[in-house]
């Protein structure tokens, strides 16, 4: 029986994972979780699962839950989700909340010795250099749930990186893959929020539509698998059926495809290195599909993907800026208070106003953090 501590059990990542649980009671056992303001959700998970400790973003939220408590404790905040990513009992955090508040939590599981599944890319792009030396330290395996990141974790299937010549991510296009970027110029909340083939959190479904998410998602490459940007490539390949491909150095590529559906990279990684059946995930038949398209990216069409590769190439404190400028645009965006074109200009002024940091621990990576949310704020 494997323990779980979840981590953002209310979103799109979450409820799957809590669907995954579900679906195996005999393998899987939800210790503690959190949620960030969706209380009615909590209530009904504590109802369903009779976890030991549940965590919520606000103190004044504590009150709305007390009376569907039970015998599971409650507790809020920061603190609240590090509680949970060290509960005794969990073996395994899934980290599958939105945004840089995972970072903390996902140090503690680690040196607490915990597996983490991670989902919440903003971590390895934030601190990526911290997160990784951490699990080599105390020995901790990283999981990846990302899907393009399982496809690569599964093409590699154990392989030596030294075999490796190329990891090549797919990226989908998002909402606006087919306009131009005089197009952008008009484009609404509404239309950013519809992605061609994913139900996703709206923070990543902007940020797949901004191409932000592939530049997070070079970066989140990088760490998990350990190759420098020039062997990191991403082609656009607008159905996602391949998730992603490895490329190794006798030019052979292995690819991992299916149907899009997330709850498959969820469970590979609560049940790895086994893999259980999934049996109502629709069956890939690709004669349904018939063609699988491919494009070059172009940097200058989705300049955010450009500007990953320079953070990343860049290193020290410059992907902390750019994924904290990034976090707060797109919640502006999200609140209607800037154009979609707006972000990309506000990430680029963050990350040309910033002087980098070689290599920022984690007090370092909390203020350049914060002030790069403020920074942004004072654009807007
Ligand atoms: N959705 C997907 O298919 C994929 C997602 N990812 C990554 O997984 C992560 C989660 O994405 P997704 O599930 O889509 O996001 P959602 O927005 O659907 O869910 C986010 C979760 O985090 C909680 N939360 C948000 N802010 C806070 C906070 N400040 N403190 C505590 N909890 C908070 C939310 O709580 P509440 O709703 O209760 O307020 C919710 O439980 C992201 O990093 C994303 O990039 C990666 C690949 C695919
Ligand atoms: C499902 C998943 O992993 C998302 O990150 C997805 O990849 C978004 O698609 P694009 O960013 O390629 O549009
Ligand atoms: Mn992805």
């Amino acid at each position: 029986m494997k323990r779980i501590s979840l981590l953002g059990a209310s979103g799109s990542i979450g409820t799957q994972t809590l669907d995954i649980i579900r679906l195996h009671p005999e393998q899987f056992q939800l210790t503690a979780f959190s949620v960030g303001r969706n209380i009615e959700f909590a209530a009904k998970v504590i109802a369903e699962f009779g976890p030991d400790l549940v965590s919520v973003q606000r103190r004044e939220d504590l009150d709305r839950l007390r009376p569907f408590l039970a015998h599971t404790k409650a507790v809020y905040g920061e603190n609240g989700l590090l509680e949970v990513a060290l509960h005794p009992d969990s073996s395994l955090l899934v980290n599958a909340v939105v945004g840089s508040v995972g970072l903390v939590p996902t140090l503690g599981a680690i040196e607490a010795g915990k597996t983490i599944a991670i989902a919440n890319k903003e971590t390895l792009v934030t601190a990526g250099h911290l997160v990784t030396e951490a699990a080599r330290r105390h020995g901790v395996d990283l999981l990846p749930v990302d899907s393009e990141h399982s496809a690569i974790f599964q093409a590699l299937n154990g392989e030596d990186e030294k075999r490796i010549s190329r990891l090549i991510l797919t990226a989908s296009g998002g909402s606006f893959r087919d306009q131009t970027r005089a197009d952008l110029e008009s484009v609404t909340l509404e239309d950013a929020l519809k992605h061609p083939n994913w139900s996703m959190g709206s923070k990543i479904t902007i940020d797949s539509a901004t191409m932000m998410n592939k530049g997070l998602e070079v970066i989140e490459a990088h760490w998990l698998f350990g190759l420098p940007y020039n062997q990191i490539d991403v082609v656009l390949h607008k159905e996602s059926i391949i998730h992603s491909m490895v490329e190794f150095v006798d030019r052979s590529v292995m690819a991992q495809l299916g149907t899009p559906d997330m709850r498959v990279p969820i469970q590979y990684a609560l049940t790895y290195p086994d893999r259980l059946p999934l049996p109502d995930a629709k069956q890939l038949q690709l004669w349904e599909i018939g063609t699988l398209h491919f494009q070059q990216m172009d940097l200058e069409r989705f300049r955010c993907l450009r500007f990953a590769y320079e953070a990343g190439r860049m290193g020290g404190s410059l992907p902390t800026v750019m994924n904290a400028a990034n976090e707060a645009a797109v919640e502006a965006f999200l609140q209607r208070k800037i154009s979609f074109l707006q972000i990309e200009e506000l990430i680029e002024q963050a990350m040309y106003h910033h002087t980098v940091c070689p290599n920022p621990g984690l007090e370092e990576i909390r203020e350049i953090d914060a002030a790069a949310r403020r920074y942004v704020m004072g654009q807007i």
